[in-house]
């Protein structure tokens, strides 16, 4: 049988990773695709650099239109980014009647539910295997391996920079802005990196897990997102003291009253695996009622580990495109016609643990007095560390670990105690998960 052919917009990073890992495989793809795929047409601004890439092994087109409206092309693979033309471009490729394979996490957890109604109703698959925790098979693990489980939560490590920034951090006591430097020119980082250091880039790929999880519509803008700009290294200190790791997580949980989507630093237990998970490395835990726990762990950026990603899914369409539409999986694991409309909590419904750090006034009665606004508002207490305070000083760290309580509660408490007098400093929260 003829290759399946296949059209690539954007010869960057992981478009050029896909050329190579494509090239190199050729003949094993081949065997487990049932027919040979082919990299007929890469589109690239710069002819010339794209030559250089790919050699005479394809023709190189300067504008990414002539593969869509190219009729010998039957899987068009955007490898652009971002949510301006490379959304144009997908949704005119699936107009074109064209399979769709993206790494781009932006697009699909912001215009998700917009471009799998489109394929949907023009019967064609769309890939993204690539845009959540890069080379790790998430994806397919949440929507195959899974799929007997009523999913209960997910935590992951799914931003290799932020991990590298706290993992440098901790380990070499550099500070944040060096250790961004660092991430950047080892091509971990967004080309803005704020979407990763603000916690952006890890709510994209929060949103999409959570969708598939328990069948409900992507939907970023519910997510609540924090990032790693305001942790301090104090903070990173007195956690391990307590035998805790802090990690930026994206969390999503199933709840009675709707679901918990989320991204924010939060302590691990150390002793946790997810919690030895470093540099630039991803993880994801995944808990199924059947199944239990399992934990996924591999690279979740570079050139080719996100290009083994997008590979599999030109695979997965080489050998689902002649198949029923209905007989295939589901983009979102669930039948389009079977979507909860279960709500996405606000921040202030969900529930967990807490890691207090108070600057206190070093006299007696301050402990008694915050201890009684927690327990005023329902918040036990399960560890306190007061650091000795030195000779002649008059302010010292307190340093509080709570149970679960729902946040909004914990809000007010703090709000409390930051009205104290002997508070002397805005008081530090950061959510605790023990993840068991
Ligand atoms: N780099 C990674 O590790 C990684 C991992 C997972 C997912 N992703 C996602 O993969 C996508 C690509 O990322 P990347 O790191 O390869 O980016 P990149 O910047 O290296 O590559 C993007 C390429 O697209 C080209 N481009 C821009 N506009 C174009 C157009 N109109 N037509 C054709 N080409 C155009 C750019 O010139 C560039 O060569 C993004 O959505 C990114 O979020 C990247
Ligand atoms: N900037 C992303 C790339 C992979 O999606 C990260 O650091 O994880
Ligand atoms: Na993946």
């Amino acid at each position: 049988m003829k290759p399946i052919q296949v059209g690539l917009m954007g010869l960057g990073t992981v478009g050029s990773g896909v050329f190579h890992v494509l090239q190199r495989n050729q003949e094993e793809i081949k065997r487990r695709a049932g027919r040979g795929i082919e990299l007929a047409v890469v589109s690239r601004r710069d002819v010339a650099q794209a030559r250089a890439i790919v050699g005479d092994q394809a023709q190189i087109v300067a504008d990414a239109r002539e593969i869509i409206a190219n009729p010998q092309i039957d899987i068009v693979v955007e490898l652009i980014g971002g949510t301006g033309i490379a959304k144009t471009l997908v949704m005119e490729a699936i107009a074109a009647g064209k399979h769709v394979v993206t790494a781009n996490k932006a697009l699909i957890a912001t215009h998700g539910a917009e471009v799998f109604a489109a394929a949907h109703a023009k019967g064609v698959m769309v890939g993204f295997e690539a845009a959540v925790a890069g080379g790790i098979p998430i994806i397919k693990a949440l929507r195959e391996g899974l799929t007997a489980n009523r999913i209960e939560w997910i935590a992951g490590i799914i931003n290799g920079t932020t991990n590298f920034i706290l993992s440098e951090m901790r380990d070499k006591g550099l500070d944040f802005a060096t250790v961004l430097k660092e991430a950047q020119r080892l091509g971990y980082a967004e080309a803005d990196p704020t979407f990763d250091i603000e916690g952006v880039d890890a709510a994209h790929k929060a949103t999409i897990m959570s969708a598939i999880a328990f069948g409900v519509p992507v939907q970023f803008d519910k997510a609540h997102v924090e990032g790693i700009t305001k942790l301090q290294a104090t903070d990173i200190k007195y956690a391990e003291q307590l035998g805790y790791r802090i990690k930026l997580l994206g969390i999503t949980k199933r709840r009675e009253q709707g679901i918990e989507l989320r991204v924010h630093p939060t302590l691990v237990p150390a002793k946790r695996l997810i919690a030895n998970v470093e540099g630039a490395m991803n993880a994801v835990v995944v808990q199924g009622d059947a199944v239990g726990t399992t934990l996924y762990y591999g690279k979740g950026a570079g050139s080719e580990p996100t290009a083994s990603a997008v590979v599999a899914d030109l695979v997965d369409v080489t050998r689902l495109h002649t198949a029923d539409p209905d007989h295939r999986v589901p983009h979102l694991a669930f039948q389009p016609d079977a979507m909860a409309d279960t709500p996405i909590l606000p921040i202030s419904q969900v529930v967990t643990s807490f890691y207090l750090r108070l600057r206190v006034a070093d006299e007696a009665g301050v402990l008694s007095k915050i201890t009684t606004i927690l327990a005023e508002h329902d918040i036990s207490i399960d560890a306190v560390l007061q650091r000795e305070s030195a000779e002649g000083e008059r302010s010292t760290d307190l340093i509080i670990l709570t149970h679960d309580t729902v946040e909004g509660r914990m809000r007010d408490a703090q709000a409390r105690m930051q009205a104290l007098s002997s508070v002397l400093a805005p008081i530090v929260s950061i959510r605790k998960e023990d993840l068991a």
